[in-house]
């Protein structure tokens, strides 16, 4: 129990779209070494703590962290060089204090985020523990239903779709190795699919298909019968989940369909749609279907489908627990989206997902557009035992990652392993 933090050291680094990042490498007394890397989103709420740049923050791509990676080496390490590890909270109270804004701008929650995370890996390691037993203590791991992204738009594709992913749900499967099994195999029907259509199959940000297509309609058509041609059951053993990303197309209080051509449409309208499509297509979720600050507009979405299906507030929530108790409050959707990076400590991401709970919410711990090869959300979504995660598509690396650790996770806790919601 006398192992301390040694030394602690931040690198700019490059994520999945060439743009950098920070990694934090931390060393313990006890010889113990870990690193962290920090993703970064493209579709980002305008709530959500600061990822420091050196050129403007809004401008993204191209501009340097080396502020964050400052922030680490002579602001934060010194703080914490000589704490125990496993004292997360205090560790990060610390940080918080050390920032002293509402938002983390003046550190950074990339500074931030990489340091937390990092001490909670070293600690882990110290220990002998798993990282997801030791971020969930004992009897929670559960294995969770991977939401796979197969189509791409929005901000994350110039593809024809506004809607940014469409995503598939192995819903039916029995382990999340067979959900591996099924979404890959429908990935790879897809894309022959798309191919014997005359579409490119060039992919987005997050690793799904950028084609140009009539509508969003034909996204879940086209999807549909993926699932059919790669032998499974639409709606039994494959759900559909969708994230609109509406913020990114709403636009003085009007979503502009303008890619696909379908218009403009009020949030009435918006939840309208998404109450046909409930009908016509196997969907059981759907984040962010409308905008972030769409409060009014939410509370009815809810109220018209949230008895259906699990409605997601990404943006909205922006994994903060003032957010979050505000939408309980308003009953503005009945899930929240985890991302570590939004709020920038790993407890404050933990009291997020506590929050959800009491509420009994259900939750998501999601990945950023920009990734790196990093798996700690991997374990802890594990570790929260919330049954659910999304992490992209199966053909790009940064994405694998993540699925080939949960992979090794279920393979490790054998028949232990617990998995769904
Ligand atoms: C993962 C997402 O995208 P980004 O990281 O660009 O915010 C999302 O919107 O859920
Ligand atoms: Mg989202």
């Amino acid at each position: 129990m006398n192992t301390r933090i040694e030394s602690v050291q931040a690198m700019p680094i490059y994520d999945s779209r060439g743009v950098p990042t920070v990694r934090v490498r931390l060393t313990l007394t006890d010889g113990t070494a870990a690193t962290a890397s920090i993703p970064s989103g493209a579709s980002t709420g305008e709530n959500e703590a600061v990822e420091l740049r050196d050129g403007d923050p809004n401008a993204h791509g191209g501009q340097g962290v080396l502020k964050a990676v400052r922030n680490v080496n002579d602001v934060i390490a010194p703080a914490v060089i000589g704490l125990e590890p496993w004292r997360q909270g205090e560790i990060d109270s610390l940080m918080i204090e050390l920032d002293g804004t509402a938002n983390k701008e003046k550190l950074g929650a990339n500074a931030i985020l990489g340091v937390s995370e990092a001490v909670a890996v070293a600690a882990a390691k110290s220990a002998g523990l798993p990282l997801y037993a030791y971020l969930g203590g004992a009897g929670q791991a559960r294995l969770p239903i991977p939401m796979i992204n197969i189509l791409n738009g929005g901000k994350h594709a110039d593809s024809s779709l506004d809607f940014q992913e469409f995503m598939i749900m192995p819903v039916g499967a029995p382990s999340f190795a067979e959900a591996m099994r099924y979404a890959t195999e429908i990935f790879q029907a897809l894309k022959s699919l798309l191919k014997a259509k005359g579409h490119t199959t060039a992919v987005g940000d997050e690793g799904g298909f950028a084609p140009q297509l009539q509508s969003n309609d034909e996204a879940c058509d086209l999807i549909v019968e993926a699932i059919a041609k790669a032998g499974y059951e639409p709606g039994e053993d494959i759900a559909i989940a969708l994230d609109p990303a509406a913020s990114s197309f709403y636009e003085n209080g009007v979503y502009r369909l303008t890619r696909s051509g379908q218009g403009d449409k009020t949030s009435s309208e918006m939840t309208d749609l998404y109450r046909r499509w409930i009908d016509k297509y196997p969907i059981v979720s759907i984040e962010d279907g409308l905008a972030e600050n769409d409060w009014d507009g939410f509370r009815e979405h809810t109220a018209v489908l949230g008895e259906k299906i699990q409605i997601v507030g990404d943006d909205l929530l922006v994994t903060n627990t003032r957010f979050i108790a505000r939408a309980i409050e308003e009953k503005s959707c009945n899930a929240a989206l985890i991302k570590l990076n939004q709020i920038g400590t790993v407890t404050e991401t933990v009291e997020a997902v506590h929050l959800c709970r009491k509420a009994g919410w259900s939750f998501v711990v999601s990945h950023r557009s920009g990734e790196t090869e990093d798996t700690f959300m991997a374990d802890f979504a594990v570790a929260m035992g919330g049954g659910q995660i999304k992490t992209g598509s199966v053909c790009r690396s940064e994405r694998m990652a993540k699925y080939n650790r949960l992979l090794e996770i279920e393979s490790e806790l054998g028949k232990a392993a617990r998995f769904g919601r």
